[in-house]
C-alpha cells in the first residue's frame, strides 16, 4: 500500500502540499501553502498533522527552499511516493504518468501551451526530485479527466493539419477538480449516472459537462486561457483581437499575451482587483467597476453553463466549487437566477448558508439539483498516483 502520498501543487510563485493517507480520510492532514515565493514576504501557511496551524516566514526563499521548509514539517511522517499536479499533459499524457529524465524532456516540450503552469510545475518536479531521490514521482495531468471528450468538443473549426501535425486541440483543465467533484456527486449518490454541470471557479476557472461520471465537453481549449471570466485572464474573447491590437497598436505577441493572461479577466474589468472577495467589499461600496466585473463573471458563466447542456442528454444538476464556488453565494445566486429557463429554482437561505468549505444542496428540491461540493484536488491526485503504482489501471 503507498500512503501517505505527498501532493505538491507548484505555481510560479506559490507551492500547495498536502499528505494524502487514504487510511484516514478525515483525520487532521497536514496540507497549507508557500507563497509569494522569491519575495521578502514569502511565507508557509498551513495545519501540521496535529491540525495545528503553521505560520512560518520564509523571506526571499525560492521553490527549493520552500519545499525544504515543507519537508521539515513532515518530521517522521514519510512519504511512501510524490503525486505533482501537471496542467497540460498535451496529446501523449492521457493519464497519470511515472516521472523520469525522458519524460520530465517530453514535459518541458509543452510549456508553451501552459506558460502560467507547466514550466512552475516541472521547476517543483526537479526541485523534489533532488530532495527525495529514493521516492518514486508521479505526475497526474489535469487535463486527463478530459481525454473522454468527443470529437465535436475537442476540435476547432480549423483545417485538419492543425490538429493531426501540431496537436491543436480543446484539451481542457482543472481535471482533477471536475473528476473529484463528480465522483464525489456520485458517492452521494445524487444522481450519480446522470448529466452535471460543474462550475470549478478559484483563480483560473472552468465549467465542464459530465455524463455518466466522464468529461463530455468543458470551457477551456487548447490553454487554460479560453473559456470563463478568471482573476487576471480574460476567457473568450473575439480572435481577431490580436491581429487588431497587433495592427492598429503595434503591440506585439508578447505584451498580447501578457494583457490577455495577467492583466485582464476580473482585474482588468475591475481595475481594482482580481480577487473576488476584495470585488464583493468593493461592490457593496458602490464600485462600478467592481460590480461590472461581478455581473460580467456571472453572465458569462451563466452562457457558458448553459451553452455546455447541449453535451448532456439530461440536465439533472449544477455544482459548484473552487474558492469563488464554495465561498460566494451571491455569485452562486447570481448565475443560476440566468439559468431560470432550465427550471433551475435556488433556495435562497440554503443557499446563504453555504459560505464556508460546506457541501450542501441548495436547490428548493424542484428541477435539477443545487449543489456546493468542496473540491479536494489533492486527494485525487493522491488517488490517481496510488492507483498507478498499485499497477491498476486507471
Ligand atoms: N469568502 C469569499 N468570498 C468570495 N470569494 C472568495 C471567498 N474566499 C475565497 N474567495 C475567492 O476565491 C478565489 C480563489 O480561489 P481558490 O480556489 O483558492 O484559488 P486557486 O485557483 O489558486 O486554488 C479568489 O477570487 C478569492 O477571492
Ligand atoms: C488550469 C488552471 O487554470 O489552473 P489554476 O486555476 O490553478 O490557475
Ligand atoms: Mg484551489
Amino acid at each position: 500500500m503507498h500512503d501517505p502520498i505527498l501532493v505538491i501543487n507548484c505555481g510560479s510563485s506559490s507551492i500547495k502540499f498536502a499528505l494524502v493517507t487514504a487510511d484516514a480520510p478525515a483525520a487532521p492532514r497536514l496540507a497549507g501553502q508557500a507563497e509569494r515565493l522569491g519575495g521578502v514576504d514569502a511565507r508557509l501557511t498551513g495545519t501540521d498533522a496535529r491540525g495545528a496551524a503553521i505560520a512560518e516566514a520564509l523571506p526571499g526563499a525560492d521553490h527549493e527552499a520552500a519545499l525544504t521548509a515543507i519537508l521539515s514539517r513532515l518530521e517522521d511522517l514519510r512519504p511512501t511516493a510524490v503525486g505533482h499536479r501537471v496542467v497540460h499533459g498535451g496529446e501523449r499524457f492521457t493519464a497519470a504518468t511515472r516521472l523520469d529524465a525522458e519524460v520530465l524532456r517530453a514535459l518541458e516540450a509543452l510549456g508553451e501551451l501552459a506558460p502560467l503552469h507547466n514550466p512552475a510545475n516541472l521547476a517543483g518536479i526537479r526541485a523534489t526530485r533532488r530532495l527525495f531521490p529514493e521516492l518514486p514521482q508521479v505526475a497526474v495531468f489535469d487535463t486527463a479527466f478530459h481525454q473522454t471528450l468527443p470529437p465535436k468538443a475537442y476540435r476547432y473549426a480549423l483545417p485538419e493539419a492543425l490538429y493531426r501535425r501540431h496537436g491543436i486541440r480543446r484539451y481542457g483543465f482543472h481535471g482533477s477538480s471536475h473528476a473529484y467533484v463528480s465522483r464525489r456527486l456520485a458517492a452521494l449518490g445524487d444522481r450519480p449516472h446522470g448529466g452535471w454541470l460543474i462550475a470549478h471557479l478559484g483563480n483560473g476557472c472552468s465549467a465542464c459537462a459530465v455524463w455518466q461520471g466522464e468529461s463530455v465537453d468543458t470551457s477551456m481549449g487548447l490553454t487554460p486561457l479560453e473559456g470563463l471570466v478568471m482573476g487576471t485572464r480574460s476567457g473568450d474573447v473575439d480572435p481577431g483581437l490580436h491581429a487588431h491590437l497587433a495592427r492598429r497598436l503595434g503591440w506585439s505577441l508578447e505584451r498580447i499575451d501578457r494583457l490577455l493572461n495577467h492583466e485582464s479577466g476580473l482585474l482588468g474589468l475591475s481595475g481594482l482587483s482580481h480577487d473576488m472577495r476584495r470585488l464583493e467589499q468593493a461592490a457593496a461600496e458602490h464600485h462600478p467597476g467592481a460590480r461590472l466585473a461581478i455581473e460580467v463573471f456571472c453572465y458569462r458563466l451563466a452562457k457558458a453553463l448553459a451553452a455546455l447542456s447541449c453535451a448532456l442528454p439530461r440536465l439533472d444538476g449544477i455544482a459548484f466549487t473552487g474558492g469563488i464556488g464554495e465561498h460566494a453565494p451571491a455569485v452562486r445566486a447570481r448565475v443560476v437566477e440566468q439559468l431560470h429557463h432550465f427550471g433551475v429554482r435556488p433556495d435562497a437561505a440554503a443557499n446563504a448558508a453555504l459560505d464556508g468549505d460546506r457541501e450542501g444542496r441548495f436547490d428548493a428540491g424542484q428541477g435539477p439539483r443545487l449543489w456546493v461540493v468542496p473540491t479536494d484536488e489533492e486527494a485525487q491526485i493522491a488517488a490517481e498516483t496510488r492507483r498507478l503504482l498499485e499497477g491498476e489501471t486507471p
